[in-house]
């Protein structure tokens, strides 16, 4: 009876130890080399094309038809072994306040400016600005995207960096890129970019 008993005991340990063998080693090979998770925040003055630039990575789907977002709206995006947590917040005014809430927790920030919008501008230089001034988002890495470059009116790279003061910012790492959703030029280098900065800051 007692041999019986450790027979049945010894039978379910060994198939429970292969079984959480097998999950432990699947856990150590996600953790080594797969599945790294990042979470963003997109930034810009309403009409930007923040709500666009998702949907061209997460889908490559483009549309001239958006609705303006109200508040926010979360998406998360699978990139090869990356998983990217997208907060795509509202632009007009009265949600600008909460910009900095949603940027606390981020690996990097990615600010969308209208490229073409030349009135515009000087607005969406301030709010950058007041937004990176926030001591609790100091060192984030910040990624500027000048979107529209299809409109023939858009600004140059250089123009862009210059009368949105990027050089000005000294106290993280800032990139910039040019890039239009409704053509998906450059989208691939923002991805490359957003990859590389997975890291999750906490
Ligand atoms: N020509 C052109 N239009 C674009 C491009 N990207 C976005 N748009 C247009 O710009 C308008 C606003 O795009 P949205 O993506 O809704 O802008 P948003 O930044 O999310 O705006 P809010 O949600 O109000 O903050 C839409 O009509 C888009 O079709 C682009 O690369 N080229
Ligand atoms: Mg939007």
């Amino acid at each position: 009876m007692g041999d019986a008993i450790d027979y049945v005991h010894g039978c379910e340990i060994s198939l429970l130890t292969e079984e959480y063998q097998y999950k432990i080693l699947l856990a150590l090979t996600e953790l080594l080399f797969f599945k790294q998770e990042m979470e963003l925040s997109l930034i810009g003055l309403q009409n930007a094309g923040k709500t666009s630039l998702v949907n061209v990575v997460a889908t490559g789907g483009y549309s001239e038809d958006m609705i303006p977002t109200v508040g926010f709206n979360m998406r998360k995006v699978t990139k090869g072994n990356v998983t990217i947590k997208l907060w795509d917040l509202g632009g007009q005014p009265r949600f600008r306040s909460m910009w900095e809430r949603y940027c606390r927790a981020v690996s990097a920030i990615v600010y969308v400016v209208d490229a073409a919008d030349h009135d515009n501008l000087s607005i969406s230089k301030g709010e950058l600005h007041d937004l990176l001034s926030k001591p609790a988002l100091s060192g984030i890495p910040l990624l500027v995207l000048g979107n529209k470059i299809d409109k023939p009116s858009a600004l140059s790279k250089q123009a862009l960096t210059d009368q949105m003061d990027l050089k000005g910012i000294g106290d993280r790492e800032v990139c910039c890129f040019m890039i239009s959703c409704k053509n998906s030029t450059n989208i691939d280098q923002v991805i490359d970019w957003l990859v590389k900065h997975s890291k999750s800051k906490t």
